[in-house]
């Protein structure tokens, strides 16, 4: 059985209640390949979750770009797994690389963050990539078989997981992975779990690719056997999202 493609839009900090439901309605009129082909998740900051939730259409699906490691209480600022369940928010994005910098998310954390939210029932786009340095010092397999390695760690049913290969040095900088490089890193990455989880795992975990993905670029990515997808900052929030998810496989 293969792995339907899957798309996602992190829309990261940005909107106001006017854009969000601008870019709502360019979603919900646009053509696109069935459910049956490709599976769309579209991420809002937290505050826009019920609006999206309520107006988008009921193909798509809703995700928080973040929640917390454990039962909510005192932790000030935290959106807890279980609020995005009571919500009925089915996914949530883990371990993203801006996390990981900005806030120290350290492999560990984003393992035990992405264990807690499968036990609640909440389904799992984790994030893993290296940086310009790590690319350049040839450790790039290392650094993401470490941050998968955390991960697989905590857990032990895969089945609503979905690995999001984003290299630092390609989210938001307009330079791409190439779809040969795109291509290394997710058979690499699929031959990892094979060895180290099991070759059923290896064979139906979704390995999507992110950094700089657009409507030009999507297909030939698109394209490479271990690209099932995509997890798309900037050019979520525009209407080419669409020839994105129509690059679905
Ligand atoms: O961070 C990203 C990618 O962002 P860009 O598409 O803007 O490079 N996805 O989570």
């Amino acid at each position: 059985m293969g792995r339907k493609f899957f798309v996602g839009g992190n829309w990261k900090c940005n909107g106001t209640i006017e854009e969000v439901k601008k870019i709502i309605s360019i979603l919900n009129g646009g053509d696109v390949p069935s459910s049956d082909v490709v599976e769309v998740v579209v991420s809002p900051p937290f505050v826009f979750l019920p609006l999206v939730k309520s107006e988008l259409r009921p193909d798509f699906h809703a995700a928080a770009q973040n929640c917390w490691v454990k039962k909510g209480g005192a932790y000030t600022g935290e959106i807890s797994a279980e609020m995005l369940v009571n919500l009925d928010i089915p996914w949530v994005i883990i371990g993203h690389s801006e996390r990981r910098a900005l806030l120290g998310e350290t492999n560990e954390f984003v393992g035990e963050k992405v264990a807690y939210a499968l036990s609640k029932g909440l389904k799992v786009i984790a994030c893993v990539g290296e940086t310009l340095e790590q690319r350049e010092a040839g450790s790039t397999m290392e650094v993401v078989a470490a941050q998968t390695k955390a991960i697989a760690d905590k857990i032990s049913d895969w089945s609503n997981v979905v690995i999001a290969y984003e290299p630092v040095w390609a989210i938001g900088t307009g330079k791409v992975a190439t779809p040969a490089q795109a291509q290394e890193v997710h058979a690499a990455l699929r031959g990892w779990l094979s060895s180290n989880v099991s070759a059923e795992v290896a064979e139906s975990t979704r390995i999507i690719y992110g950094g700089s993905v657009n409507g030009a670029n999507c297909k030939e990515l698109a394209a490479q056997p271990d690209v099932d997808g995509f997890l798309v900052g900037g050019a979520s929030l525009k209407p080419e999202f669409i020839d994105i998810i129509k690059a679905a496989t």
